[in-house]
């Protein structure tokens, strides 16, 4: 792996050049209205090295809700509060194939378990696993290990964004019903959905995203301070999401033409990393069909490949 610091500063502005014009091929979320506000033109890069210290270039000033990034996180609260057993006895270990809001395999495929807890139906899933003894309860367990991990106290929940999901989030809905029919949801349906939608609607910017990735690149410890936050095997379990889900039904495109475990939302971030080296938060709200971000995907292509950063 080529990683000399100075190369890749020099090369970030130009990476950013080239990717920014792919954003106008795309088109910002907008089924949840709040998020059409962003600029569809954005784009920023933060990376965070084992030092603390991030390399940033384009947009970064720009705040974005966590959306589904936020899920690789829950999965691994739910994981640290309940176990793998618990956990895989709600949600399967397999890509889908489907659309991420998907509903049609929970019929399809017995015993109507979400295939995977990074698709909107496993998430709502793992909300419903969280430890508390209140919605509010939980949701401020979600919150207070996020400003651990990103290593902020300033990051909240973006009230304007989780108003408007919950006000229009009927397919989620929907799927959650589904669940509980299907009895993966235990408690109140509402509720779980609550929870649910408090942490996609959680407000970061790229450098928190880089830092929370930087602990995942460093298998769950802190390499600044030297504190565990996260069992190894827990981490193992969510970067191998990463690989196979984390990008929806574009992963194997993803790891092709990238080669890294990353995580995307509808907001247009990507949070990845170069395992051992770096953590990495990226910002476009752009998407493509797919709910990716277009101009992200391609500055993460032009990185990886200028810097040999696949790990396959
Ligand atoms: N892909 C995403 O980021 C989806 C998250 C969004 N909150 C939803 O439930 O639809």
């Amino acid at each position: 792996m080529k990683m000399d610091v100075q190369i890749l500063k020099d090369y970030l502005p130009h990476a950013v050049k080239e990717s920014r014009p792919f954003a106008a091929k795309g088109e910002v979320a907008a089924y949840i209205p709040e998020l059409s506000k962003a600029p569809k033109e954005a784009l920023g890069i933060c990376m965070m090295d084992k030092s603390g210290v991030c390399t940033s270039e384009g947009d970064t000033g720009l705040t974005f809700t966590l959306q589904s990034i936020s899920k690789v996180f829950t999965l691994i609260l739910a994981l640290m509060d309940n176990g793998e057993e618990v956990v895989f006895s709600k949600v399967g270990k397999e890509p889908s194939g489907d659309d991420f809001n998907s509903m049609l395999k929970l019929e399809l495929v017995e015993p109507g378990i979400p295939f995977n807890p990074l698709i909107n139906a496993g998430a709502i899933a793992i909300s419903s696993l969280i430890q508390g003894k209140s919605p509010q309860d939980k949701s401020n367990r979600i919150l207070t290990f996020f400003r651990e991990i990103a290593g902020s106290d300033k990051i909240d929940i973006n009230l304007g964004v989780y108003r408007s999901e919950s006000a229009s989030a009927h397919r989620n809905r929907s799927l959650a019903y589904f669940l509980k029919d299907n009895g993966v949801l235990t408690g109140d349906v509402e509720e779980v959905l609550d929870v649910y939608f408090r942490h996609c609607s959680i407000e970061v910017t790229c450098s928190d995203i880089a830092r929370m990735a930087l602990l995942l690149a460093c298998d769950g410890t802190d390499p600044v301070s030297g504190k565990e936050w996260i069992p190894r095997r827990y981490v193992q379990i969510a970067k191998t999401f990463m690989v196979t889900c984390g990008m929806y039904n574009a992963s194997g495109e993803f790891a092709i033409c990238v080669g890294l475990p990353a995580k995307s939302g509808v907001s247009g971030g990507i949070l990845t990393m170069v395992p051992g080296h770096y953590g990495i938060g990226v910002i476009g709200p752009a998407l493509n069909s797919k709910g990716n971000s277009l101009a992200g995907v391609h500055l993460l292509e032009l990185l990886s490949q200028k810097f040999d950063w696949s790990m396959f």
